[in-house]
């Protein structure tokens, strides 16, 4: 896996994100707008052509691949790409997630017209990705290290309707390097959909000690 670093202050992070948050928002909108929209066609051929020349202007300057997950100088991983939370991906709800003290994460976001599987209802596999994000998360948090999906366990209680969910994830337990936890996407009425997961910190990653000292290292070399 890659561990690129990037050397960037917590103001030059926010200085960026000040900037794309608002963009990536902004075709969060636009994907809406076009399930949505009920202009005639031929304001559809003209917004089309508008929005090649968006994208024509953007691809001017592309990074190649995808965006990875870059850690700043003080550990913190940068997954803006990513489908679930990423700051920088349209596609993305995106999911905000709290760390709490007793262990667990939760998130509440809104899924729009965008995430629709059966008439006015979440897709099955939307809800599936943001509880393996929650249960990533919280495993990974738990642990100190990142924790990759092993074996990924759904249970669709009943039907979830489009709007407002509340997730919540905890870890119940570990077994050398697999972490046992639980998840459940609720709506105002209650879980909808639970999940389990087994995560597994890969064997090739750097331990929780190891990553301990590379911070610390890091930190010292920025202060001298
Ligand atoms: C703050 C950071 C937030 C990060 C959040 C991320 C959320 C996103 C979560 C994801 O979606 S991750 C992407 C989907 N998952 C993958 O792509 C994982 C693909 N599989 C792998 O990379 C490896 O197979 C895996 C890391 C799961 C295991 O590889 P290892 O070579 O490290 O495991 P190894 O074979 O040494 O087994 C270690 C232990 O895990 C167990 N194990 C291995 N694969 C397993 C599996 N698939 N399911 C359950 N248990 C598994 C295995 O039995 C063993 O248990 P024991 O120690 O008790 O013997």
């Amino acid at each position: 896996m890659d561990f690129r670093l990037v050397d960037l202050s917590a103001d030059e992070i926010a200085a960026q994100l000040a900037v794309v948050e608002p963009l990536t928002e902004s075709v969060r909108a636009l994907i809406d707008a076009v399930i949505r929209t009920e202009v005639p066609d031929d304001d559809l051929d003209d917004a089309r052509r508008r929005i090649d020349a968006v994208t024509a202007s953007l691809r001017a300057a592309q990074k190649p691949g995808s965006y990875g997950v870059p850690f700043t100088r003080d550990f913190t991983g940068m997954p803006w790409g990513n489908a679930a939370v990423g700051v920088r991906n349209a596609i993305a709800p995106p999911l905000r997630v709290d760390h709490h003290d007793d262990g667990t994460a939760t998130a509440r976001v809104r899924l729009g017209a965008a995430y629709e599987g059966p008439a006015g209802l979440v897709h099955g596999g939307i809800s599936a990705m943001l509880l393996d994000q929650m249960l990533g998360e919280a495993a990974s948090v738990g642990n100190g290290t990142p924790c990759f999906t092993g074996t990924l366990t759904v249970k669709y209680l009943r039907p979830t309707p489009l709007g407002d969910v509340d997730l919540r994830a905890r870890t119940t337990g570990s077994e050398g390097r697999k972490v046992f936890v639980r998840a459940e996407l609720c709506d105002a009425d209650g879980p909808t959909v639970t999940a389990e997961g087994i995560m597994v910190s890969p064997r090739n990653l750097p331990s929780p000690d190891q990553i301990a000292k590379l911070r610390a290292a890091t930190a010292a070399d920025h202060d001298a």
